[in-house]
């Protein structure tokens, strides 16, 4: 299958290299100094049992790659619409689009960006770069994808490729579910750029949790998406499943990135107050990220 990867990073590294591995034909769209390292040396994949280098093509334009069969679609939530119209003219009519994004509107926003269909997924997996064509994998690798008259061919595409995939009955609730797990922790993390596990020994911080949680679902609720009653306690299992792991938002900022904060817990208050449902924490939560945001921008120390 020819596959077309927009985002040479941490996920799309990971999930397109375990294709190339599979034997499809893999293209990573990237930076040009990931695509450098790549077209040199090859994917180099890090993993708990080894190290192996991948060869596979990699392009920072992606004006010249073969028309995709199946696109994996994995840069940051902010980067969403100007990447995918640079992909759009390279498209087919049945190119299968796959969303490997967090946030809830991923998919739908790069769906009316471009004019094609576009399958969203919830993505569990811990990955990171490590250098320039260097991806570094933690822990898990399944995806959750939505339905679609090509989802069941890709979950066991997906599959055979050592990715298990499993289509969702309903993936509004995967994704809210998800999305509720980032509001509740990445923050917190983030603005103390503290682990998990020492963010809840502070006094006050489990309640506040809670509270993201509960202004989370209720605002699911009004957007017509069904939370399972169990969200609460599987939401506040995290710490002690993974208690020295910091955020992602955390590692954003300490790496100088731009946060997806406006597309966790900032859009959870923003459709809060869309629907008239109150969500003060996650509105605090997002403008803290963005007085880090700021005062970094700024040069304060
Ligand atoms: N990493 C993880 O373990 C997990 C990540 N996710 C989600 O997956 C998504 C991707 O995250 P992740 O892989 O970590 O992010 P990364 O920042 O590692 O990867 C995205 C890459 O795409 C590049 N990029 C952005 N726009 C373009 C473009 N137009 N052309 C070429 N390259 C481009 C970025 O470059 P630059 O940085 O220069 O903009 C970056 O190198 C996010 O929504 C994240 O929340 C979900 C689960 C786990
Ligand atoms: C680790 C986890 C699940 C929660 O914060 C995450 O997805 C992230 O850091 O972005």
């Amino acid at each position: 299958m020819q596959v077309a990867v927009m985002g040479a990073g941490a996920v799309g590294c990971y999930f397109g290299g375990l294709l190339a591995l599979a034997g499809h034909d893999v293209t990573l769209i990237g930076r040009p100094n990931h695509v450098a390292a790549i077209e040199a040396n090859g994917l180099r994949l890090e993993t708990k049992t080894g190290t192996q280098m991948i060869p596979l093509k990699a392009a920072s334009d992606p004006s010249a790659i073969t028309p995709p069969d199946l696109v994996l679609f994995c840069v940051k939530s902010a980067d969403t619409e100007a990447a995918g119209r640079a992909l759009q003219p390279r498209l087919k009519p049945d190119s299968v689009i796959l969303s490997l994004q967090n946030g809830v509107d991923n998919a739908s926003r790069l769906q009316a960006a471009i004019g094609h269909p576009v399958i969203a997924s919830v993505v569990y997996v811990g990955t990171e770069m490590a250098g320039p064509g260097h991806v570094r994998h933690h822990g898990r690798g399944e995806l959750l994808i939505g339905a679609s008259a090509q989802s069941d061919v890709i979950a066991a595409t997906l599959t055979s490729a050592k990715i298990p995939t499993t289509v969702a009955p309903d993936i509004d609730q995967a994704l809210w579910s998800k999305l509720i797990l980032n509001c509740a922790y990445n923050a917190l993390s983030a603005v103390a750029d503290l682990p998990y596990g020492a963010l809840l020994a502070i006094d006050g911080t489990e309640q506040v949790v809670r509270n993201v949680i509960e202004e989370c679902i209720a605002v699911a609720r009004a957007c017509g998406v069904s939370i399972p009653d169990d969200v609460l306690t599987k939401t506040l299992a995290l710490p002690g499943a993974m208690p020295s792991q910091k955020s992602s938002t955390a590692q954003d900022l300490a790496r100088g990135k731009p946060s997806e904060i406006d597309f966790l817990n900032g859009t959870v208050a923003r459709l809060g107050a869309a629907h008239g449902v109150p969500a003060p924490t996650n509105l605090a939560l997002t403008v803290m990220v963005k007085l880090v945001e700021s005062r970094r921008g700024s040069g304060a120390s």
